[in-house]
């Protein structure tokens, strides 16, 4: 792109549900998630001068009515917005690609550029905001230096992002970034062999025509302000026999599930979400989890859906195997006990499934 055709870019990113495996993804496990429409990050880049990015008014607040206001704002949703991540994704992206050559074989040119972002995903909810406000900026950066990505290195993609968000110490798994990146219904392989040589899984696009109806619950001010820490990790590293027993059945959900997806065995999907959950309580405890997402999990159970966290708290997914009458059912028990609900839109696939 020369000087006189640079012009602003803006690039999506959705949000993405971990629908079965989660959250084997960090421990060599396999998941199925999919793109959430419902909500999504945007970053747009302006050529400019210098480089610059721009706070932005609700996600970055730099004023405050009162310390109170202040305090409550910090401990409600931390110190940090997206700006970090716009800056740690040009940190990466320079890192990765300052000896690169562009489309045309040339290399990089050195023009500035501006970076605003705007985002819709709840935060704190396990939708992968923090994820989707890195890709939708990788994406920016590599069509204003004109990065070729040739599908044989969309597999490559996840580890970049996640790599942007290491660099500022978010500790996560991958699946998040996949779904991003692939978009539609992906099944992940996370194999050690594959992960320990390559980095990356083995990742195969599914028809999301094969999900059933599916329904988003989530708290609007989650007040677990940070997760209860887990030594989870910590114990899997150490080999603790009962953590990675339960993991590996983790695992095996989102194999099993796949199967049930491609047979539409929907009353075998429903005791698979189930389990996924119930697994989850095993590895972590009620206390890592935290009683309002129990309690999301509980009122959709009480309809007889079956429910599961979408990430690691916050939003949780629901499937009523018997339908719409049920689905009004659970709708109402969770407007009742103050939770929000949509119907899950499915984000477009940007690698089609075979
Ligand atoms: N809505 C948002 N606006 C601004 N920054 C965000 C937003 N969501 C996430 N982030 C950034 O990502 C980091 C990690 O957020 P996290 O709670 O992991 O979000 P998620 O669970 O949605 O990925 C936050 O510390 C913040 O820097
Ligand atoms: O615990 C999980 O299911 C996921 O948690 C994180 O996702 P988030 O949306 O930030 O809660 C993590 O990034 C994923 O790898 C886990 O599967
Ligand atoms: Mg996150």
């Amino acid at each position: 792109m020369d000087a006189e055709s640079a012009r602003r870019i803006e690039q999506r990113a959705y949000a993405r549900v971990g629908f079965l495996g989660n959250p084997s993804d960090a421990y060599f496990g396999k998941t199925i998630s999919f793109s959430l429409a419902n909500f999504y990050a945007t970053v747009v880049l302006e050529p400019s001068p210098t480089i610059r990015f721009l706070p932005h008014a609700v996600h970055d607040p730099c004023e405050f009515g009162s310390l109170q206001q202040m305090a409550d704002r910090i401990r409600g949703e931390g110190y940090y917005g997206g700006v970090r991540l716009l800056m740690a994704a040009c940190k990466v992206f320079f890192d990765v690609f300052k000896h690169a050559v562009d489309g045309k074989g040339n290399s990089l040119h050195d023009r500035g550029f501006t970076l605003s972002y705007d985002t819709n995903i709840p935060r704190q909810t396990g939708l992968s905001g923090s994820s989707a406000i890195v890709w939708a900026a990788l994406k920016c950066l590599l069509e204003y230096f004109d990065i070729p990505t040739k599908q044989a290195q969309v597999d490559g993609l996840p580890s970049l992002i996640l790599r942007v968000e290491e660099e500022l110490g978010i500790t996560a798994g991958l699946q998040d970034r996949v779904v991003q990146v692939y978009g539609g219904l992906v099944y992940m392989d996370f194999d050690k062999t594959s992960m320990e040589s390559q980095k990356k899984g083995i990742y195969t696009a599914m028809d999301p025509e094969l999900l059933p109806p599916l329904y988003l619950i989530y708290c609007k001010n989650p007040s677990d302000s940070g997760k209860v820490h887990s030594d989870v990790r910590k114990k899997w590293l150490l080999g603790d026999k009962r953590i990675r027993e339960l993991m590996a059945d983790v695992a095996q959900v989102a194999e099993k599930g796949r199967a049930s997806l491609l047979d539409r065995d929907y009353v075998s999907l429903a005791t698979l979400m189930d389990r996924n959950f119930d697994l989850r309580r095993q590895i972590f405890g009620d206390d890592v989890l935290g009683d309002i997402n129990i309690k999301m999990v509980e009122t959709a159970r009480s309809v007889g859906a079956a429910c599961k966290f979408t990430g690691s708290g916050g939003a949780v997914v629901a499937f009523c195997p018997k339908g719409r009458l049920q689905a009004k059912d659970l709708m109402e028990a969770c407007e009742s006990a103050g939770f929000s609900v949509e119907v899950c839109k499915i984000g477009p696939a940007s690698v089609k499934h075979t």
